[in-house]
């Protein structure tokens, strides 16, 4: 039995700076790598199956865990199975990346379990099949993107916490990229020098006003964690925000005051992912025995 987490991620910022032909947004942001997620555990099996513990997730082959699978097979040839669980714990259409995160598990954990050793580009590559932000988790790496989300420099973030609060409701991420009133044309940054300068003003995520707009819920989210952090915004295309927090209790203590049907983690951000941490410990171990 092989169990690995499927971290969350954040959006410090997000600037849509153009758009492609075929309609995907050109963008820059940085990725913070969360120590909360999700988790998958995965049983050799003679065919693929999925399970999961939220009757709200797609089990059959639309969820990006069986798809990811198939891709790898598809493209490897190799037909083992592996019967999977998916501990869901990150809000679906939230903005923190659970569905892609889950896929980059997804196709890191069946690599090792089906002992075919993919290049993490290669892996990387298959999982852009499946969505923007696949890549970023199976890199691992906290990161400037440019592009789509593909081209990833790794940065070193210090140590921070964050709230990230969900307001309940599902935000599509197409719905808000297709809204004409989307600003996309924010001028090219240079990668900023420090997580501060990130989190002020000139600095923001251009998806919020029409998120707001659409969800009037995530503007009175805003309002409710600026009374408490003025670095407070919303992440992806929503549906959460998060705020950065002088610390882990500062954190409890807000989550204790959460309005009704808001929902809640704490987070610490991390530089590598705690993925291709307990990856290198599986495969240490492996290799001893
Ligand atoms: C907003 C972000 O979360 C920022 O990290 C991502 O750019 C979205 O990544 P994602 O959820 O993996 O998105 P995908 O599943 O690839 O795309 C969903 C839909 O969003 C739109 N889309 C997505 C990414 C992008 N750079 N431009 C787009 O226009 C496309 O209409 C696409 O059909
Ligand atoms: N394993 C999965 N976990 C969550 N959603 C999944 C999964 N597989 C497929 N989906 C579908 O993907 C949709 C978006 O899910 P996800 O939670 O990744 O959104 P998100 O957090 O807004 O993503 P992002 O931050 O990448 O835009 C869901 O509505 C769901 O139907």
């Amino acid at each position: 039995m092989l169990t690995l987490p499927a971290p969350a991620k954040i959006n410090l910022f997000l600037h849509i700076t153009g758009q492609r032909d075929n309609g995907y947004h050109e963008l820059q942001t940085v990725f913070a790598l969360l120590d909360y997620g999700d988790r998958l555990h995965f049983k050799p099996a003679g065919t693929l199956t999925l399970s999961c513990d939220q009757a709200d997730v797609p089990r059959d082959d639309s969820n990006l865990v069986l798809r990811a699978a198939a891709l790898l097979q598809q493209h490897t040839g190799c037909r083992r199975g592996a019967a999977i669980r998916l501990e869901k714990r990150l809000p679906m259409g939230g903005g923190v990346g659970g569905g892609s995160s889950d896929a980059a598990t997804a196709l890191l954990g069946l690599d090792a379990l089906w002992d075919l050793n993919l290049p993490i580009p290669t892996l990387a590559q298959l999982g852009l099949e499946l969505g923007a932000d696949v890549p970023v988790f199976v890199h691992g790496h906290s990161a400037w993107a440019e592009g789509v989300g593909e081209h990833l420099t790794p940065v070193s973030l210090p140590d921070a916490h964050f709230l990230v609060i969900h307001p309940g409701i599902h935000v599509s991420t197409a719905r808000i990229f297709g809204d004409r009133q989307l600003t996309r044309d924010t001028p090219i940054s240079k990668l900023p020098a420090s997580l501060e300068a990130v989190l002020t003003d000139s600095f923001h995520n251009d998806c919020e006003a029409v998120a707001t707009r659409h969800f009037p819920v995530i503007g009175e989210l805003l309002d409710w964690l600026r009374q408490y952090a003025g670095n407070a915004r919303m992440t992806g295309t929503g549906a959460c925000c998060f705020a950065r927090l002088t610390g882990a209790q500062q954190g409890q203590q807000l989550l204790q005051q959460l309005p009704q049907h808001w929902t809640g983690f704490v987070a610490r951000s991390r530089n590598t992912s705690p993925l291709h941490e307990a990856l290198a410990k599986f495969r240490a171990t492996k290799n001893s025995g």
